[in-house]
C-alpha cells in the first residue's frame, strides 16, 4: 500500500506530472481539488468567492484525511494544503510527500495562463504576480521543506519523479 502526495506552489506540476506518475507507476491518480469540486458540485474559485478561504481549507483538510484512498494512489494536492492544520504531519504519518520545488520567476511564468480557475491570483496583474508568489513562496516553503521528498520542477519528467520514489521505498 503506497501513498504518494504531491505538493508544491500552485503551477509546478502537482496536477500534470501527478497525472503521469500515477500511469508510469501503474497507481490511481487523484487530485484533491477535483474531488472538492466534485463533492461541492462547483469550482473552488466559485467556493472561495461564497464561503472564502477559511471554509475551503476546512474542508480541503477533511477531503485529504478522509478520501476512501485506493490501496496505491499518486495524490496532487492544492499549493495550499500542507500550509494548514496538521495536514502536513498527517502526509507524512499516511504516505510519502512529494515537493515539486521551483522558483517564483519560473512559477510566474508557468502560471500566467492560468490564474483564472486559481481564485488568490485571478485578480492580480503581471506585477503584482510576482510580488505575490514570491512572498507567499517564501512563507509556505517552511512547510514545503518538510517533504521527504524534493525534486526540482524545471524539465522534470515522470521517468524521473519515479525512480526518485522508488529509490526511497
Ligand atoms: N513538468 C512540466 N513542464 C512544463 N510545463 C508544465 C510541467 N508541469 C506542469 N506544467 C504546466 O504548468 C501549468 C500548471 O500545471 P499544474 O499541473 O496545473 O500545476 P499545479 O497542479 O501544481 O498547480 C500547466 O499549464 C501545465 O501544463
Ligand atoms: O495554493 C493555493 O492556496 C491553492 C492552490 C490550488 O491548487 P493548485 O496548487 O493545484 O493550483 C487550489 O487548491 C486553490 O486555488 C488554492
Ligand atoms: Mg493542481
Amino acid at each position: 500500500m503506497m501513498k504518494i502526495f504531491l505538493i508544491g506552489f500552485m503551477g509546478c506540476g502537482k496536477s500534470t506530472m501527478g497525472k503521469k506518475l500515477a500511469v508510469k507507476l501503474g497507481y490511481e491518480f487523484i487530485d484533491l481539488d477535483h474531488q472538492i469540486e466534485k463533492s461541492l458540485d462547483t469550482t473552488i474559485a466559485a467556493y472561495f468567492s461564497t464561503h472564502g478561504e477559511a471554509a475551503f481549507r476546512k474542508l480541503e483538510s477533511e477531503t485529504l484525511k478522509n478520501f476512501d484512498y485506493p490501496a496505491n494512489a499518486v495524490v496532487a494536492t492544492g499549493g495550499g494544503a500542507p500550509c494548514f492544520f496538521d495536514n502536513m504531519e498527517w502526509m507524512n504519518a499516511n504516505g510519502l510527500s512529494v515537493y515539486i520545488e521551483m522558483s517564483a520567476a519560473a512559477l510566474a511564468k508557468r502560471l500566467e495562463g492560468g490564474k483564472e480557475k486559481r481564485p488568490l491570483l485571478r485578480d492580480l496583474n503581471e506585477a503584482q504576480m510576482i510580488e505575490f508568489i514570491e512572498s507567499k513562496l517564501l512563507e509556505r516553503d517552511v512547510f514545503y521543506k518538510r517533504a521527504l521528498v524534493t525534486v526540482n520542477g524545471i524539465s522534470l519528467t515522470a521517468d524521473a519523479m519515479r525512480a526518485m520514489i522508488l529509490s526511497r521505498q
